[in-house]
């Protein structure tokens, strides 16, 4: 089954977006396998953005994620890597579709609530650095229904 890494990121937490965030991808039907309120180092934070490292708001991004807790989740499902992304809407809010999470909860590119993986080796790579690769394995009475 594959897995994802989604983290709501200081914005979306301090402005009460947790349980949103969440309810959303529960109710599509993915099932949460690990999930944790964290405040991250600097050093976490540059290897989780190092193949951004060149890029001139590279400072400012490392700045922001360390800033104030995150709430970070491994989510499993069908494509649920590429799924997260189209309900997460563009990188840039204005350029999001309309009842994606970033259209419909953020304006600026660097504010943009949400984090999730964009491909099964960043999924896998984050996934080990943010939980050293450990989920919670439970089953749902629901999952046949979905
Ligand atoms: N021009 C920019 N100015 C400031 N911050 C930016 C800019 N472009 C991207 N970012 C920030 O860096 C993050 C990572 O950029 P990336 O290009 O990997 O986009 P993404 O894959 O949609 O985002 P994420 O990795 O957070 O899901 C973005 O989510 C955004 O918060």
């Amino acid at each position: 089954m594959e897995r994802t890494f989604l983290m709501v990121k200081p914005d979306g937490v301090q402005r009460g977006l947790i349980g949103e965030i969440v309810s959303r991808f529960e109710k599509k039907g993915f099932k949460l396998v690990n999930a944790k309120l964290m405040t991250v180092s600097r050093e976490l934070a540059e290897k989780h953005y190092e193949e951004l490292k060149d890029k001139p708001f590279f400072g400012e991004l490392v700045d922001f994620i360390t800033s104030s807790p995150v709430f970070a989740m491994i989510w499993e499902g069908d494509n649920v890597i590429s799924t997260a992304r189209t309900m997460m809407g563009k990188t840039n809010p204005a350029d999001a579709a309309p009842g994606t999470i970033r259209a419909d909860y953020a304006v600026s590119v660097g504010m943009n609530i949400i984090h999730g993986s964009d491909s099964p080796e960043n999924a896998k790579r984050e996934i080990d650095l943010w939980f050293n690769g450990e989920t919670i394995v439970y089953d749902k009475a629901i999952s046949k229904w979905i």
